[in-house]
């Protein structure tokens, strides 16, 4: 058994893994760097870079379709499936091959390729020959999509988001199982590029929206072009010919079986933490079977032990699996002398049309709460440049603070909801009050002239008392 000596041990060469080796060697460390599977990134191989290529062709599908509502008539759409999912494969393949040249470019020993497990906390075994010591080490492990095992029976046309990007050609019908970010996305975007889609919600949920009136804007602007069908659920799959027969039931008991080419199951991933010997490790876990974490420092309890990105839940978007990497290598060089990291404004985007934001502390946290908060909104389907684009659907809730003003967060559906989202996601970083907000300039005619009128709802419902506190929840014996 050869045994490999190192200060930070990284399981895991995704963002998250790269960004905490590169801190700890920026730290003077010695790092090592161990991956199980293909270099390259979820982000760049099967997640984000890949989608956004797919939306991409399918935005310019669907701007073919909407011009003649300009007086603009380009003519009988015909969209080559081939083409696009070979754009689609190229420039993903670009976008890895990036990631590639920067392993490729690090020192030979510092990296290993290899399944990692836990034998004890400060030891990991790498196949049958090697053993690593580390004097600290950072899971970056990532999530997998996740796919139940009587779905999965019914075939190979049973498939996850990766397999979508290996495609040579757009197939004719697809069942999206799960409205949630992945099945919005990817369900529209086939939807646009001329494929039947279903996408079958088994709540009233979208993406990441809690807000009923914004989820309300989002379920009438979404659902009025494709085909999603609420509160049903799967009762069934089986393999049929060279696709599948999909069962389901509507939230009235009534059973619907048809025949897709293909179902993309899109209701989730799990973090790739088991088989990891976390027992080895002595740590706490949640539920889930995660290690619990401290959210500032990365670290798992007071052992040497850190996590990041994906692996961990938490915020499971790639901006977060770069700054959980950083906070987590940098601190696992230090250890045990470990400080808290800079943590930004959550902010999250859903690039389905209209896009959806949220941004700080959403309605549902917000309601959870004690204390009451002010509520402004706007809809855009009279704001001026959103109608000159005809792009007039949707809705922004922003929420602040009585008493102080301060802004707290928001939630979106509507045009430009990515770089409204970032306008958010800064002013509440940057600690700024509604008035503050309101002090800022607005241009003419631009969509954040939306933004605006919110705020200025905000600002006059801040003017009124506050609704009292909840009351606390009376826990004498028996109640
Ligand atoms: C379809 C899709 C679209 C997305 N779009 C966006 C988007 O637009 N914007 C956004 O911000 N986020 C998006 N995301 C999310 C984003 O891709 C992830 O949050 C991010 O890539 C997670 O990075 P990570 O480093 O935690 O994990 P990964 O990049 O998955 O890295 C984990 C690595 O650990 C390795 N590993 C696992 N177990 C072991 C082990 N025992 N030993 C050694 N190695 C191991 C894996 O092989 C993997 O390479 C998308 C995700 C998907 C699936
Ligand atoms: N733009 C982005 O930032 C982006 C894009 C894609 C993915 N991601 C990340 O990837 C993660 C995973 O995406 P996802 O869409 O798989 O998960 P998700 O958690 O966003 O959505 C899963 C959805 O599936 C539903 N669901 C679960 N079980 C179901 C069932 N049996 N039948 C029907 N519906 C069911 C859930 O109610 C939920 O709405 C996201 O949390 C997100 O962080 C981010």
């Amino acid at each position: 058994m050869e045994t490999i000596q190192c200060d930070v041990a990284v399981i895991g060469a995704g963002t998250a893994g790269l960004s905490a080796y590169r801190a700890a060697r920026n730290a003077g460390k010695r790092a090592l760097l161990i991956e199980v599977g293909p270099h390259g990134t979820t982000c760049a191989r099967v997640g984000c870079m890949p989608s956004k290529l797919l939306i991409a062709a399918a935005e310019a599908a669907h701007a073919v379709r909407e011009a003649p509502g300009f007086g603009v008539n380009p003519g009988p759409l015909a969209i080559d499936g081939q083409a696009v999912m070979a754009r689609v494969r190229s420039e993903r393949d670009r976008f890895v091959g990036f990631v590639l040249e920067n392993v490729a470019a690090m020192p030979a020993q510092d990296k290993h390729d290899g399944r990692a497990r836990f034998i004890a906390p400060d030891r990991l075994r790498i196949g049958a020959k090697l053993e690593v010591a580390a004097r600290a080490v950072v899971i970056a492990t990532g999530s997998s999509p996740d796919i139940p095992s009587a779905w999965a029976a019914a075939g190979p046309r049973v498939i996850s988001s990766d397999a979508v990007f290996e495609w040579t050609d757009l197939p004719r019908s697809v069942a999206v199982i799960g409205a949630g970010v992945i099945g919005l996305e990817l369900g529209q975007a086939l939807h646009r590029l001329g494929v039947r889609v279903a996408v079958v919600a088994r709540s009233n949920g979208l993406a990441q929206l809690k807000d009923p009136l914004v989820l309300a804007a989002a379920a009438q602007a979404l659902g009025e072009e494709m085909d999603i069908r609420f509160r049903t659920e799967v009762a069934g799959m089986a393999r049929a010919g060279e696709g599948v027969e999909l069962r389901t039931r509507d939230a009235h008991g009534a059973e619907r079986s048809e025949h897709f080419d293909y179902v993309l199951v899109a209701t989730g991933r799990t973090p790739n933490v088991h088989g990891l010997g976390l027992d080895h490790a002595g740590l706490a876990l949640d539920r889930r079977g995660i290690p619990q974490f401290d959210r500032h420092t990365m670290q798992c309890g007071a052992s040497s032990i850190f996590i990041a990105g994906d692996a961990n839940a938490e915020l499971p978007v790639l901006p977060e699996a770069a700054d959980q990497g950083k906070i987590a290598g940098a601190n696992a060089a230090r250890y045990p002398d470990v400080k808290p990291g800079l943590r930004r404004t959550p902010l999250a985007i859903t690039f389905c049309e209209p896009q959806i934001a949220t941004v700080g502390r959403g309605y549902k946290e917000l309601s959870n709460g004690r204390e009451p908060f002010a509520i402004g909104a706007v809809g855009f389907d009279d704001q001026g440049r959103s109608r000159v684009m005809r792009q007039n659907k949707g809705m922004l809730r922003v929420y602040a603070e009585y008493g102080s003003g301060r802004f707290l967060g928001a939630e979106m559906v509507g045009p430009r909801a990515e770089h409204i989202g970032h306008l958010l996601a800064w002013a509440h970083q940057a600690g700024l009050t509604v008035a503050q907000m309101l002090d800022m300039p607005f241009y003419h005619p631009v969509v954040e002239e939306g933004l605006r009128t919110a705020l200025r709802d905000l600002a006059q419902e801040l003017q009124k008392p506050p609704p009292p506190p909840k009351p606390v929840p009376d826990c004498t014996p028996g109640c």
